[in-house]
């Protein structure tokens, strides 16, 4: 198994079967396209980035469900001690099952039910992270029916630019997350007035695929400036949560980002002495490199100014080429060396959509029918934002660990598909 790993310059030359599990005879064995993911990368990036705060051991790390939640995933984190930041019923759950305690879960998500509330003031979560002051009044009124205490810290909206792309920057002004940064102090001392609610933490997260410092140094700079004014007002802040949004690198041939030891060193500028707990959400960081999605080819189809290599994976699978004009790197599943990548193509799926591709405009190696590819980089954000558009059925889940393999989310089928619907009985 290629470790996809959190490796600068991942070059053309890397061959996918070279390590323990082959690539081929797995796509043999569950179908294609699907997705898969290697433990011990994932392993790997939980360690460095815990590894770049070992200095204060009470840091909580607690990985961010939505980039990918797959259960195997999941597990192989808790096993490591991992937290978790969820943002709905359906990923808390999910942390509980693979046995995550409450004690390193936080819950944001500017839309959380009161029944979301509910729910997890009984698993005892370590926090909440509050993104309205509607928000903070409906979980004191829960809270305090259940006669409990909800720990929270609010997400504070620093109108910071996270230079990323427009779709995933979630600390401007404009952005709907988090309450304004000029608002905390008056809605930390309302918070302290309400029954069932602990104002004992902050939360931040300025954005995704961040790969700037700077930003994070802005925004960490106010974050500090508030926990000294909350102090000072009397409020016992005991953690400070900096969420995640740590880019990844996509691509072998622009500049690598920060590694998660040059950002520990601009958080522990940017937190001094302070004496708090940190939390982190990292969620790309951790399974961006570790997941890859196999796709066979199709068709390629010539046309007099353009070659489309048709493959079976589309956007219903992986989204985002499309949504964010993503980058991925595409990796012929043989072994193939820079110079052979000259075959200029899109390679596209069989959605019924312009906007149905994986790459434009691609050099790659002559393809041809049969042929096995990989699209790298694809396990952030990649299988927990696919859908079934045109009737197609998600694609499996593969969890790889040495030589072992286990098909994690097994490949539905359509009888499933269909039996999932009901006929009102007018029909
Ligand atoms: C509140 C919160 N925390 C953490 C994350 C994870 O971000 P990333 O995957 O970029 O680390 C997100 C997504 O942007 C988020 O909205
Ligand atoms: N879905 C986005 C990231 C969103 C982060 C969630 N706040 C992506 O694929 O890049």
């Amino acid at each position: 198994m290629h470790h996809f790993a959190y490796r600068r310059g991942v070059s053309h030359a890397n061959v996918l079967h070279a390590e323990e599990v082959d690539l081929c005879a797995l796509a043999d064995t569950v179908g294609t396209p699907f997705y898969c993911y290697s433990s011990a990368t994932l392993e790997r990036h939980y360690k460095v980035f815990t590894g770049a705060f070992e200095a204060r051991p009470d840091t909580l790390v607690c990985y961010s469900i939505k980039a990918n939640s797959n259960l195997g995933v999941l597990k192989t984190l808790a096993n490591l001690g991992a937290g978790m930041d969820v943002v709905s019923e359906g990923e808390l759950r999910r942390a509980l099952a693979v046995g995550v305690p409450g004690e390193r879960i936080a819950f944001s998500g500017v839309g959380k039910t009161k029944e979301e509330m509910a729910f997890a003031l009984d698993a005892g979560i370590y926090a909440f992270n509050v993104e309205s002051e509607p928000e903070l009044r409906a979980l004191s009124e829960v809270a305090e029916r259940k006669g409990l205490t909800a720990r929270i810290a609010f997400r504070v909206n620093p109108d910071v630019d996270a230079l990323t792309h427009h779709k995933i920057s979630t600390g401007r002004a404009e952005n709907k997350f988090g309450v304004p940064f000029e608002q905390a102090l008056s809605l930390y001392r309302q918070a302290a007035t309400l029954p069932g609610i602990a104002p004992v933490g902050v939360h931040m997260h300025i954005g995704s695929q961040i790969t700037d410092l700077a930003p994070f140094k802005n925004a960490f700079a106010l974050l500090t400036e508030l926990v000294g004014t909350l102090r000072n007002a009397g409020f016992a802040i005991d953690f400070v949560n900096l969420g995640g949004g740590l880019g990844i690198p996509y691509r072998s041939d622009e500049p690598a980002p920060p590694l998660p030891t040059d950002y520990a060193r601009l958080v522990n500028e940017a937190m001094g002495d302070l004496d708090v707990r940190l939390l982190f959400e990292p969620g790309r960081m951790i399974a961006g490199n570790a997941g890859i999605l196999v796709s066979r080819v199709l068709y390629v189809k010539t046309d007099p100014d353009k070659t489309f290599t048709i493959v079976d994976a589309a956007m219903n699978d992986l989204i985002r080429p499309t949504l964010y004009e993503a980058y991925h790197q595409i990796l012929p599943v043989i072994e193939s060396t820079p110079e052979t990548f000259t075959r200029i193509t899109d390679v596209v799926g069989p959605v019924c959509e312009t906007g149905d591709y994986l790459a434009l405009a691609r050099p790659l190696p002559e393809l041809h029918a049969g042929d096995l590819i990989a699209i790298m980089t694809a396990g952030a954000y990649g299988a927990v934002q696919a859908s079934q558009y045109n009737s197609r059925l998600l694609v499996p889940e593969v969890l790889v660990s040495g030589e072992a393999f286990c098909v994690t989310r097994p490949r539905p089928s359509y009888e499933d598909m269909l039996s999932a619907e009901r006929l009102p009985d007018w029909l």
